[in-house]
């Protein structure tokens, strides 16, 4: 079995885009497999009690992927709560579309804080993913830190909100996850000590994207 090489945050962003706008997979596509493949893993890890979920999610398709997690949990009747963190202002297409389309379902989407973190049983970090581009600051850090102090299992979403992606290195705070699942390949940060601290149990999901060059091999 090969194992799969890591890759950097912009080659995720070039495979994606690849497999978007050059093969022609829909980025909702790409999104519900992703949101599967996170769901399959709470449902079947023993790390995470479902009694109680809540979702954090930020304003781009990291937070898109924690709303369609929301609505597959939902759907099999496991209590659910998405904390909205991100700013609705600034949020990306697929985010907006996940975020109305969990509002159909009759999903509570908050966006201020719950009163009571610790009443939830586990916690998915769905604020930020390859996108971070500069120190998480003000009320998301402040949010990142209690999340952490509730001690509560989190399995974060392709990379532990706050951790570069490239380096590994926490940029101002950074999400303590028990798991990460990273989609279609490691990614080079999450091979260096403090990613690996930072991640706890690394799986990836095959959901669809690849390496170009792969693809051109199979022709
Ligand atoms: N391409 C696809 O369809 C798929 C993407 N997947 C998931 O998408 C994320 C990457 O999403 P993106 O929208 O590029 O960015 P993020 O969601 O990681 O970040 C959100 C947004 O936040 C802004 N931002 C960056 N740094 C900060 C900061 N320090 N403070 C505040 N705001 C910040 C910036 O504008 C970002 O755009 C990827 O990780 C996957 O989870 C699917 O999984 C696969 C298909
Ligand atoms: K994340």
């Amino acid at each position: 079995m090969t194992v799969k090489k890591a890759i950097s945050a912009q080659q995720a962003r070039t495979f994606d885009d690849y497999t978007i706008n050059h093969l022609g997979i829909p980025s909702p596509v790409l999104m519900e497999r992703a949101a599967l493949a996170v769901t399959q893993r709470l449902t079947t890890s023993i790390n995470f009690e479902l009694t109680n979920v809540l979702i954090v999610a930020g304003s781009g398709n990291n937070g898109g992927d924690g709303i369609a997690v929301a609505r597959l949990l939902h759907l099999r009747h496991i209590p659910v709560t998405v904390w909205l963190i991100g700013n609705l202002d600034h949020a990306s297409e697929q985010l907006t579309q996940q975020y109305e389309i969990a509002k159909r379902y009759g999903i509570h989407v908050t966006q201020t804080k719950p009163d009571q973190l610790t009443t939830f049983t586990t916690v998915v970090d769905a604020v930020f993913g390859v996108g971070l581009s500069r120190p998480i600051a003000g009320q998301l850090a402040e949010a990142v830190q209690e999340l952490n102090q509730t001690n509560l299992p989190i399995l974060a979403i392709d990379i532990p909100s706050g951790i570069d992606a490239d380096t590994g290195q926490p940029m101002g705070v950074a999400i303590q996850a028990i798991e990460t699942i990273t989609m279609s390949y490691n990614k080079i940060g999450l091979t260096t000590k403090s990613g690996q601290l930072y991640a706890g149990r690394i799986t990836i999901a095959d959901i669809g994207i690849y390496d170009p060059e792969t693809i051109e091999r199979l022709g």
